[in-house]
């Protein structure tokens, strides 16, 4: 493709995203993945490359464009060698003409700032909610040998993380494809570690998915004790067992619960578990690094009902922890309505929980629990509390 044609196949691109953001249709990076599986035309580096001019037009704008188009002049606007290529020849995208309005830049739509800043993020630190994130991996110590990492990493802050630059390949390594390393942001990997989990304990993944977090609390115990991955998501929970057996996870039992009904599944644990850990459904605000295009997709109505399912998950979660035992809620948000607040309002219905400070080597206090930022820790964001029940 030439460079002109890849500009054209990025706008493309980008009205599928567009239309998707505005019907509650597929993310981005599927969209953009079968765009391509019908394009046989293109080599790797158009992939690449298109994927580039895509992920930097939806960056730019902080509301859904008007079209694709109006997305990629927004970049030509800053970019003078975007705007050459609009030139109007074969494959490429119709020259410029003169008043065309690019879309509206910014960082997220008006009343997502607002909320951001009424919990205490400020423009600059929205700002870097849209950085490109590196990519972080976690050594699985369950898989012993000799590994060998890819050159160019340096250790994070987490315990077992290394930190390499964001367009580093693991998948094709030795030590990826033997299981003895998991990609796992780092912010992800600390709130794992705020479970504080020891070997021979019984702990409940609350909301497990395809278990990025239980493979961590495995590890963590030893594969000793009860570890189980309940969810009510039957696809998320499927794919478990694939990836524990690769880690070489053994005797984690999964749990597939009826949302609403969640308890007929969870009653014979209740009070029964030494830690739970809540991961709850969240508006995603600390990972627009990876979905930048999922601030085009948020209402406040959504936030509502995810703040509402994160309450009744709490709730549930109280039920099942031991006297003694620890409740760790997590959400992937930096807005207050997911995380302090929500902590809050925990505390205030269930009078036999305290909070206390999970002892993390990165994050800022938050209400009842710790904030981690791309900002401040270079994490995706994350706001993490543990409660432990009297
Ligand atoms: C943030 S994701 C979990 C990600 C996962 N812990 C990980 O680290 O990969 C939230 C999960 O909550 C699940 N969920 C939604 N409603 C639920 C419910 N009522 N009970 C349990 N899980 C639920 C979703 O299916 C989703 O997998």
């Amino acid at each position: 493709m030439t460079p002109a044609a890849r500009v054209q196949a990025a706008i493309e691109v980008l009205d599928l995203v567009i239309e998707a953001a505005r019907s509650n249709g597929a993310p981005a990076d599927r969209l953009i993945g079968d765009w391509f599986r019908t394009r046989r035309f293109a080599g790797s580096g158009d992939r690449r490359a298109v994927r580039e001019l895509a992920y930097r037009a939806i960056r730019l704008c902080g509301e859904v464009p008007e079209t694709g188009r109006a997305a990629m002049l927004r970049v030509a606007g800053e970019d003078p060698q975007v705007a050459a290529l609009f030139d109007g020849s074969r494959h490429a995208p119709a020259a410029i003409v003169a008043g065309e309005q690019a879309a509206a830049g910014g960082i997220a739509p008006a009343w997502l700032m607002q909320r951001l800043a009424e919990s205490g993020i400020d423009a600059a630190q929205a700002e870097s909610l849209l950085d490109r994130a590196p990519l972080d991996i976690r050594v699985n110590t369950l898989r012993a040998g000799v590994l060998e990492l890819p050159e160019g990493g340096q250790r994070s802050v987490a315990a077992n993380g290394w930190r390499y630059p964001p367009e580093t390949r693991i998948e094709q390594t030795s030590a990826y494809l033997e299981g003895m390393v998991e990609v796992q942001d780092a912010g992800s990997q600390l709130t794992c570690e705020a479970v504080a989990v020891r070997p021979g304990e019984t702990v409940i993944d609350l909301c497990a998915g395809a278990g990025g977090k239980t493979l961590a609390l495995a590890a963590a115990m030893e594969n000793t004790g009860r570890l189980i991955a309940a969810d009510a998501d039957r696809m998320r929970l499927s794919r478990l067992a694939p990836r524990a057996q690769r880690a070489g996870a053994t005797g984690i039992e999964t749990l597939l619960l009826d949302a609403n009904r969640e308890m007929e599944a969870l009653a014979p644990f209740v009070d029964k578990a030494d830690a739970v850990l809540v991961d709850a459904p969240c508006s995603g605000t600390g990972t627009w690094r990876r979905n930048p295009e999922a601030r085009w997709r948020l209402t406040d109505k959504q936030l509502d009902r995810y703040a509402a399912i994160q309450s009744r998950l709490l709730d549930i979660a109280a039920r099942l922890v031991r006297p003694g035992g620890r409740l760790v809620f997590v959400t992937c948000s930096l807005l207050d309505a997911e995380g302090a607040g929500q902590a809050a309002g925990f505390l205030a219905r269930n009078p036999g929980f305290r909070a206390e400070t999970p002892g993390l080597p990165a994050g800022t206090p938050r209400g009842a629990g710790l904030r981690l930022s791309p900002y401040r820790d270079g994490t995706d964001g994350f706001f993490v509390a543990r409660f432990v029940r009297l």
